[in-house]
């Protein structure tokens, strides 16, 4: 079964802004899905629509062949993760305790996180080398910190499919590596991830199923030979671009001309 199906979907902030029209596309589990697209162009408000964040206006998306329509919040929130481009965030939670909050889909009403939920916040900690950040203050972390706190804090509901607004965008190199590679850990443990991004070489980087998001809001989905050609990516981005292959990386890399 898919973790995700997309059926035709439409949506629009008004009656005279249609933004994204007829996009279809499916899931499975373990795929990794890139979204790339000129600035301003929908992806964001395409991840809205998949969380039920902004109700579409024609079409079906089905999460774990759930509809998301009737679906309860419970079950959305053990099948998908979420981290946005901006956070806004008690700025007086402790890192751990926002951590935690991770956790919600899981307890009952009123309960609260149990030691074991703790030691998992606390593992991830480790492995991602954050674990000095545990009691500070969320808001005094800088955005790349708070980027890689927010994706732990999704890890840990433990989701089929996690959603990444622009997760690469305030992390320096070696944590664009470390994530890359979470990427594809997790797909290897059958966890389907959608992310958007500015870099093509992402998508080739992670040899990713791709969605290029057009001017007319229609989504072109394909393989990275068949989206990520210097045509379609100049035509895309309107700027002058080389595709070169690179032997020692065994892929494509993808640079501005200037
Ligand atoms: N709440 C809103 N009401 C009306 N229009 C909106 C709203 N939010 C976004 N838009 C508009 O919808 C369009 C798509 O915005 P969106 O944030 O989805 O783009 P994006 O592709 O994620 O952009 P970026 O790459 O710059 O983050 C833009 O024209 C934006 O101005």
């Amino acid at each position: 079964m898919n973790i995700l199906n997309v059926h035709q979907l439409a949506f629009s902030y008004s009656p005279s802004k249609t933004v994204l029209k007829k996009i279809s596309f499916s899931l499975r589990a373990g795929e990794v899905f890139t979204i790339l697209g000129p600035n301003g162009i929908g992806k964001s408000t395409l991840l809205h629509c998949l969380l039920g964040i902004l109700p579409i206006n024609q079409g079906r998306i089905e999460v774990a062949g759930k509809d998301i329509q009737t679906v309860n919040q419970r079950f959305l929130a053990q099948q998908v993760a979420y981290v946005p481009q901006d956070y806004h965030v008690n700025s007086s939670i402790a890192v751990i305790d926002y951590l935690l909050t991770g956790r919600t889909p899981y307890l009952s009403l009123f309960q609260t996180p149990q030691h074991k939920d703790i030691m998992l916040a606390e593992k991830y900690l480790k492995e991602f080398k954050l674990i000095a950040l545990r009691d500070r203050s969320f808001s005094s972390l800088s955005g790349g910190q708070q980027q890689l706190i927010a994706i732990i804090r999704a890890l840990l509901q433990q989701p089929q499919l996690l959603i990444l607004d622009e997760p690469m965008a305030a992390l320096d190199l070696s944590r664009q590596y470390e994530l890359l590679q979470l990427i594809k850990k997790l797909s290897r443990q059958q966890i389907a991830v959608i992310l958007t991004t500015h870099l093509p070489d992402h998508a080739l980087m992670l040899q990713a199923k791709v969605g290029l998001l057009n001017l007319n809001g229609t989504l072109e989905v394909g393989n990275s030979a068949q989206l990520l050609t210097k045509e379609k990516l100049e035509d895309l981005y309107q700027v002058p671009l080389d595709l070169e292959y690179m032997p020692n990386l065994h892929r494509y890399t993808c640079q501005i001309k200037l």
